[in-house]
């Protein structure tokens, strides 16, 4: 039997990387807030304020993405949560075809809704959203390692332009020149325009206070849709009048063995395994190797038994983009993705099996294919590494495993090297 508790909100993430990130905000602001890995198929016990729902669905084909995030939607609402949330990425990730506009349209229908909006701000890491425009720290994100993404190159910056394609709804802009005015002028632009056909607002904001003043003018709303900023906003509107609890607990851990796992290519984690291996032992997984049907996965576990201990060692397949683009010409885009993915999270689990009980993972769609192969169905949020990365505690066949699902984007340049201090 499954107690509904007082959900305030069933959030469905397109990613496992941003389904810890808009948790750890959650549970930061005091909300008691889980994680579970797809809909659970057994009946358990879930007393929380924030259930977010981690999905795999940013880069699959468009239907694939509406139907799961349909019964992710349908089970949260058959937990009554007062408020929905759609979390992407706060670089707006998406392919031509989706899947924030047709995933968005779909949540807006399944809940009879004709208005939401579209907020992807992350002003503590530096995500931007001026006149529609979204900036990743001081560039465009069509100037900034976006440009370069291997599944979901981002090469626009302007959300409409990006958006309205995707969807079936009116993309309208509210800029800051309102936002700026706060709560009460946002609601009375937003009356303006409600009731007048199916829309989606892409909302400025600069900093953590205008994603207060939105939430607050949008309170009404049922479906929010953004990044893990508006989260924070969210949590402030929706905690007034007391629903606080505790903030999230730091759990007392067994010491194991610690591993880092990258398959994300992105400019910042391209400078993390550049500066672990600086000063530790790290194992590059050669994708022509494996393509050549090479027992890349066999080696990797090999090279790693014989180091494993409480020094972390690094297995990555992380690469420059020429490097990137050279494996995508030659094997293809989605096959050498899912190629490095079914290899990274073989090596993994097998690696989980060995000992490994503090794992670092960097990239949102290798977390994904990690997180599945560990047979993990719940995470719990512990302490912030960085903004947006927070440790999660799981079981994993039955053992504890901490793991921390790091963001391409996200972190310092010593992530690798300093994440461990914060587990405990
Ligand atoms: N050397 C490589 N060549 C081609 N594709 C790669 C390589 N290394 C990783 N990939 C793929 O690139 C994608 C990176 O996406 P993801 O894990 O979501 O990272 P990020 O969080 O940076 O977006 C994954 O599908 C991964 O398998
Ligand atoms: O919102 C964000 O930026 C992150 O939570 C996120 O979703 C990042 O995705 P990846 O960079 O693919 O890990």
């Amino acid at each position: 039997m499954v107690v509904a508790g007082n959900l305030l909100v069933g959030c469905v993430a397109d990613d496992f990387t941003g389904a810890t990130d808009v948790a750890n905000i959650f549970a930061r602001a005091g909300l008691k807030t889980t994680v579970l890995i797809g809909v659970p198929e057994d009946d358990r016990d879930i007393d929380a304020d924030v259930i977010v729902v981690a999905l795999k669905t940013r880069t699959t084909p468009p239907q694939m993405a509406v139907e799961q995030s349909l019964v992710a939607l349908r089970w949260l609402r058959g937990r009554g949560a007062q408020k929905y949330y759609f979390k992407y990425c706060s670089t707006f990730d998406s392919t031509a075809k989706g899947n924030i506009g047709p995933v968005a349209d779909a949540m807006l229908a399944e809940l009879g809704q004709s208005i939401t909006i579209a907020c992807p701000a992350f002003p503590a890491n530096g995500r931007t959203v001026y006149k529609g425009n979204l900036f990743v720290g001081d560039v465009p994100l069509d100037e900034s390692g976006m440009r370069n993404h291997p599944l979901t190159p981002m090469i626009d910056a302007n959300l409409l332009r990006v958006l309205g394609p995707q969807s079936r709804a009116e993309i309208t802009g509210c800029y800051y020149e309102t936002v700026r005015q706060g709560a009460s002028a946002i609601a009375e632009w937003a009356a303006t325009i409600c009731g007048d056909g199916t829309r989606i607002v892409v909302v400025d904001a600069l900093a953590d206070e205008d994603l207060v003043e939105i939430a607050q003018a949008f309170k009404d709303f049922v479906l929010f849709t953004g990044a893990s900023g508006l989260a924070y906003g969210l949590a402030r509107v929706l905690l007034v009048g007391g629903n606080s609890r505790d903030a999230a607990v730091t759990t007392d851990l067994d010491e194991g063995y610690r591993a880092v796992v990258s398959g994300s290519c992105s400019v910042a984690t391209n400078g993390q395994v550049e500066a672990m291996l600086a000063d530790h032992e790290g194992f590059r997984v050669d994708v022509s190797k494996l393509a050549g049907g090479g027992d890349v996965v066999g080696e990797a576990v090999e090279w790693a038994s014989s180091r494993l201990g409480r020094k972390p060692v690094l297995i990555y397949a992380t690469a420059p983009p020429d490097e990137v683009k050279e494996n995508q010409r030659q094997l293809g885009v989605a096959q050498s993705g899912e190629m490095v993915e079914a290899a990274l999270s073989s090596i993994a689990r097998r690696l989980v099996e060995k000992g490994v009980s503090e794992l670092i993972v960097a990239g949102g769609e290798t977390s994904g294919a990690v997180v599945k192969s560990l047979g993990v169905d719940q995470l719990s949020i512990g302490n912030e590494i960085a903004p947006g990365v927070p440790w999660v505690h799981a079981k994993s066949q039955g053992r504890p495993l901490s793991l921390a699902l790091k963001s391409g984007n996200f972190g310092e340049r010593d992530f690798f090297m300093d994440a461990w201090d914060r587990l405990r």
